[in-house]
C-alpha cells in the first residue's frame, strides 16, 4: 500500500501547512498540556523537534517542561539512525540536508536514541492505534526499532494536530514502530495494551 502512504502524506503536509498562525499558536498551548500530564524522572532526557513544514509547534511544551529535564533535538548520522542533542534556546543551529535546524555540538554531546526517557514523534498522520505515517525518510522507525522487542523507556508520544488523525487505520508496513500514545491540541489518543 506504498501509493496509499504517498497520497495520503500528501493530503496531510498540505493540511498541516493550511493551519493559520493563531490557531498553530493556540494549538501549540494544547499540546503542551497533554504533553505535560507525562510523568518524566527526575533528570529526564526528552526529545523534541525543531517544527517544520506545518508541524504543530513544541516551543510552549520546552518552555514549561521542569528545570532538571535535558531537552533535545534531532540530529541525522550517517548510520541512518538519529543522534539526539542537548540543546537550550538560542544556542547555535544549522540546516540539515532537508532545511530542519540540528544542533552544533561535538560528537561526543550526541546522545543514542536507547539514552532518552521521552521522544516527541513528530508525524505527518496518525490512527487510533498510535500507528504513524511520518515523512518518508524511515528515520524514526530506524531509530528505535529496538522497541519491537523491548519495553519504554523511552516512551514515543506522537504530536500533532487533532485532524492528523485518520479515519479508520492507516496502511501500515514491518518496520513501522508503534507509539506509546499520540499527543494532538485537543487530546491523547493511547494504545492499547
Ligand atoms: N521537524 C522534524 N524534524 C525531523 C523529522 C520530522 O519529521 N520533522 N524527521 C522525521 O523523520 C527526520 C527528518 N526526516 C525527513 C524526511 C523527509 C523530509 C522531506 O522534506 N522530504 C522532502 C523531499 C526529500 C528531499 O528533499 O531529499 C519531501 O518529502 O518533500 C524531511 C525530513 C528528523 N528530523
Ligand atoms: N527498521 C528499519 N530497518 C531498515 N530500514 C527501515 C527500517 N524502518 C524503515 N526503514 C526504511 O525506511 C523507509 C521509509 O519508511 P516509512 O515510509 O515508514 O517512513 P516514515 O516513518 O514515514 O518516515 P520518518 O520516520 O522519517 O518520518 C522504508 O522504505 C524502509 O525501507
Amino acid at each position: 500500500m506504498t501509493t496509499g502512504r504517498s497520497a495520503l502524506r500528501r493530503l496531510m503536509r498540505e493540511r498541516r501547512r493550511e493551519v493559520p498562525p493563531a490557531a498553530r499558536i493556540g494549538a501549540a498551548g494544547g499540546l503542551a498540556a497533554q504533553l505535560l500530564a507525562h510523568p518524566l524522572p527526575p533528570g529526564a532526557h526528552v526529545a523534541g523537534y525543531w517544527a517544520a513544514d506545518g508541524e504543530i509547534p513544541l516551543h510552549v511544551w520546552q518552555l514549561r517542561l521542569p528545570g532538571d529535564v535535558t531537552y533535545c533535538l534531532p540530529v541525522l548520522h550517517e548510520d541512518g539512525r538519529l543522534r539526539f542533542a542537548p540543546w537550550k534556546a538560542g544556542e547555535a543551529v544549522e540546516a540539515n540536508r532537508y532545511g530542519i535546524p540540528e544542533p552544533v555540538v561535538a560528537a561526543d554531546a550526541l546522545l543514542q536514541p536507547e539514552r532518552l526517557d521521552l521522544v516527541v514523534v513528530p508525524l505527518v498522520g496518525f490512527d487510533h492505534r498510535c500507528h504513524r505515517l511520518g515523512m518518508g525518510g524511515g528515520w524514526y522507525d530506524r531509530s528505535f526499532a529496538f522497541r519491537h522487542h523491548a519495553p519504554a523507556p523511552p516512551v514515543l508520544v506522537g504530536a500533532a494536530f487533532a485532524f492528523q488523525q485518520v479515519v479508520g487505520e492507516l496502511p501500515s508496513e514491518d518496520w513501522d514502530v508503534q507509539l506509546d500514545a499520540v499527543c494532538t491540541d485537543l487530546s491523547t489518543v493511547s494504545r492499547a495494551t
